[in-house]
């Protein structure tokens, strides 16, 4: 099975796909792993979707929101962070936005001078410190290699930090077998007490919710898309009740079935 997934080489994404697929190929962008997937280019993609310490990855869920893909598995798998770089005396510390603020109160009170600088993931801070000794970065101790040394270990802001990642199939392989289901409602409307009734019928059906997160729809200012993650699969009766009833009363705008899921947790 062949897995497109956030590159270079060495990144978590890349940790999490080898659980999944054989041969893994890499792009810079999680939108452009969506667009690979929805196009048929490659069968399956691996993003990062929500960490416990930083929450969301907007981009991720932004380029969920086109709704031309499905979700078929979650991968949840914890994240160790290292400081990696040739020597001490470094000037900037490259990685990952997810992994800089993951590690912000570390960075803030061992290195509050030193300049920061996002990059595409943390393989490609890895490679920036490779390349230049003025840099650190923050990823996997593993991918120190022989020239990068490890000057610290374990330096997010809390022990557990968990990252959750889904892998992405195209939308004529949708699943509704799993246990969980991810959602994204579009109401396109706005009155006192809609996120009420849109979350009614879940209630009343015992449904929990795992997440709910707003995007901005982009069309209008205060009017959002809602990205909802809930414990029951679709093939289940109540599931499907439930998003009837919501879809007559999002009836202006959309509701989105990304897919059912089921949990594979990976340590490695
Ligand atoms: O940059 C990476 O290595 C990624 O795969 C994104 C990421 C960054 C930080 C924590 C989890 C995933």
């Amino acid at each position: 099975m062949r897995a497109i997934t956030l590159g270079p080489e060495g990144t978590y994404s890349h940790r999490a796909t080898r659980a999944v697929a054989d041969e893994i190929v890499f792009t810079e962008s999680v939108t452009g792993i969506v667009k690979s997937v929805a196009s048929g280019d490659i069968e399956r993609g691996v993003i990062p979707i929500e960490n416990s310490i930083e929450g969301s990855v907007t981009e991720s869920l932004d380029a969920l929101a086109e709704c031309n893909v499905s979700v078929d598995l979650e991968i949840v798998t914890p994240i160790q962070h290292a400081l990696l770089a040739q020597d001490h005396d470094f000037e900037v510390v490259a990685s990952h936005a997810q992994a800089l603020a993951q590690c912000r109160t570390y960075l803030d009170s061992e290195y509050p001078d030193r300049e920061i600088e996002t990059v595409s993931s943390t393989a490609r801070g890895v490679e920036r410190a490779r390349n230049d000794s003025a840099v650190a970065a923050i990823g996997h101790p593993d991918t120190s290699g022989d020239d990068l040394q490890v000057l610290a270990e374990d330096i997010q802001d809390r022990s557990s930090n968990t990252t959750r990642f889904v892998v992405l199939v195209p939308r004529e392989e949708r699943s509704v077998s799993g246990g969980k289901t991810s959602l994204i409602i579009y109401p396109n409307t706005d009155y006192p007490g809609l996120l009420l009734e849109l979350l009614e019928p879940f209630s009343e059906r015992d449904i929990s919710l795992s997440r709910i997160e707003s995007r901005p729809s982009g069309e209008r200012l205060g009017d959002y898309l809602f990205h909802i993650d809930i414990d029951t699969g679709l093939y289940e009766e109540r599931t499907q009740q439930a998003l009837s009833e919501i879809e007559s009363i999002a009836d202006s705008g959309w509701v989105c079935r990304l897919g059912s899921y089921d949990t594979k947790h990976v340590l490695y």
